[in-house]
């Protein structure tokens, strides 16, 4: 938590769902409007396919509907590609840029993500800025350089709290069930923090850092009390309303 931010817990479908799992999308709506917003702001990010029809049914409610990746081009010859317009266009109102599985999978490096970073705004988006170090890395004791130079590469200087929120993902806790300690936790958002004021200079005060990586509901209390932890990007257990309704539910009991 950091005092003056509004938590964000945001979930990720990655390559999850069909138009069956639409009932999961109406259930985190509806729970959201019962009162949980109150407490927390509420996305939840799927794939393309899904998102226009996501969108429509959360534009009932207080949840925002977002892409989980975008191209760096408005349009053009990119087969198979999404531009940031398109997802605008389809309801988005946020994007996930630099997820570790792009970055690994694809060989996103930190110049594309920031490009992404601007695409997203150029069309209107807010840009998720993910970073996070390799199991390798943290062995190797680099994982507070790793941030530092994921934050200066990835991170526009013109980014803003309203334009941009940073996901702290620490690679070998994604999809493990591993998470690290709150002390962690705790040292890799503040450095983070502090790079981002650096960059950015005061307006880093207010921009939102969430946690990312095996978070739900029985841990939630724990992780997303942090300092300068402000909120959560959920995978698996966002694929479920009631996990995901639950994690949201931890800000009841953080003081
Ligand atoms: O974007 C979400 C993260 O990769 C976390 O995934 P997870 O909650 O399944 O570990």
């Amino acid at each position: 938590m950091t005092p003056g931010i509004r938590p964000l817990v945001a979930g990720n479908w990655k390559m999850n769902g069909t138009s069956a799992s639409l009932n999961e999308i109406r259930m985190i709506g509806n729970g959201f409007m019962s009162g949980l917003d109150a407490e927390t702001e509420a996305l939840v990010c799927v794939p393309a396919t899904l998102l226009a029809h996501a969108a429509e049914i959360l534009s009932r409610t207080p949840v925002h509907a977002g892409g989980e990746d975008c191209h760096t081009k408005e349009s053009g010859a990119y087969t198979g590609c999404i531009s940031a317009e398109m997802l605008k266009d389809a309801g988005a109102t946020h994007v996930i840029v630099g997820h570790s599985e792009c970055r690994e999978q694809r060989g996103e490096d930190d110049a594309t993500v920031q490009a992404k970073a601007s695409a997203a705004w150029r069309a209107g988006l807010a840009a998720i800025i993910c970073v996070g170090e390799t199991q390798q890395q943290r062995e190797a004791g680099a994982t507070l350089d790793v941030l530092s130079r994921q934050v200066a590469g990835s991170v526009p200087p013109s980014a803003t709290p309203s334009n941009t929120i940073i996901a702290y993902e620490p690679v070998w806790a994604i999809g493990t069930g591993l998470t690290p300690t709150a002390t962690d936790v705790a040292e890799a958002h503040q450095h983070i923090r502090e790079r981002l004021s650096e960059k950015l200079g005061s307006v880093a005060a207010k921009m939102r850092i969430l946690y990312g990586g095996s978070v739900k509901p029985s841990n939630a209390v724990e992780l997303l009390g942090v300092r300068n932890v402000d909120g959560a990007l959920v995978g698996g257990a966002s694929l479920k309303a009631a996990d995901f309704l639950g994690i949201a539910e931890a800000y009841r009991n953080i003081s």
